[in-house]
């Protein structure tokens, strides 16, 4: 299998999970491109759902495969996330933000009972922190924030690279929130629950790719098949 064709499988078992008259939280990137295109599948063929996505760029693929769309403002609490991750560990610790939507992930993670975590196998470490550690941040007193983040990453990572993401034309990218983001190298993360509550303490930080407790699940695909963790139902 190639890693779209992983992709798809993993997708494909998280589906299963769906009930008719769920409330389902839809998470953005590539993986979770394929839940929504089998769930719209679905729909078409009579499923009952109503959904909140996790970025724009979901939303618009919900609406083009006539997924029924609500938010958490009319739906405060919901059943159950799919989400693709750029890593995770054994304890479902995960990273994500690499597409710039951590914010609104972390939000419709909160809200949901469940969050399985779909990806191929290559988002599976022992250690977090190969995949850069995305940081959204208020453009305002951008380069405040980002010495106060350098100065908290320096106590462990002496010498961590701090980077802003910039889009394909050079300008700062823009998440659907209107932050920034930087990204921040620090190879492997022992502590993530310490440097979230140092991150979390700085004004000007938005929020980070560290989702800590939020997965209950994980559907891992691999050359030899599907791998789960945790409780997928
Ligand atoms: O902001 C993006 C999200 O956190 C994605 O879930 C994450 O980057 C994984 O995306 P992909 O499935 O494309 O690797």
């Amino acid at each position: 299998m190639n890693a779209e064709e992983m992709k798809r499988a993993a997708a494909a078992r998280a589906a299963e999970l769906v009930r008719d008259g769920m409330r389902l939280g839809l998470g953005t990137g590539s993986t979770a491109r394929h839940f929504v295109a089998i769930l719209g599948e679905k729909v078409r063929a009579g499923l009952k759902v109503v959904c909140v996505p996790t970025s724009e760029a979901t939303r618009l693929q919900a609406e083009a495969e006539g997924i029924p769309l609500t938010t958490l403002d009319e739906t405060p609490a919901l059943d159950l996330t799919v989400d693709g991750a750029d890593e995770l560990d054994d304890s479902l610790r995960l990273i994500k933000g690499g597409g710039g939507a951590l914010l609104r992930e972390k939000i419709v993670a909160a809200a949901s009972r469940r969050m399985v975590v779909i990806a191929d196998g290559s988002k599976h470490v022992d250690v977090l922190g190969r995949f850069p550690l995305p940081i959204e941040v208020n453009p305002f007193g951008l380069r405040a924030t980002q010495e106060a983040i350098a100065q908290v990453l320096a106590r462990r990572w002496p010498s961590a690279p701090l980077t802003l993401r910039r889009g394909g034309d050079g300008n700062p990218f823009v998440t659907d929130g209107g932050h920034f983001i930087l990204d921040a190298a620090l190879q492997r993360i022992e502590e993530p629950e310490a440097l979230a509550s140092d991150l979390v303490a700085i004004p000007g930080v938005v929020e980070h790719g560290l989702f800590l407790g939020l997965a209950s699940g994980a559907v891992i695909a691999t050359e030899a098949g599907l791998v789960e963790l945790g409780e997928l139902g």
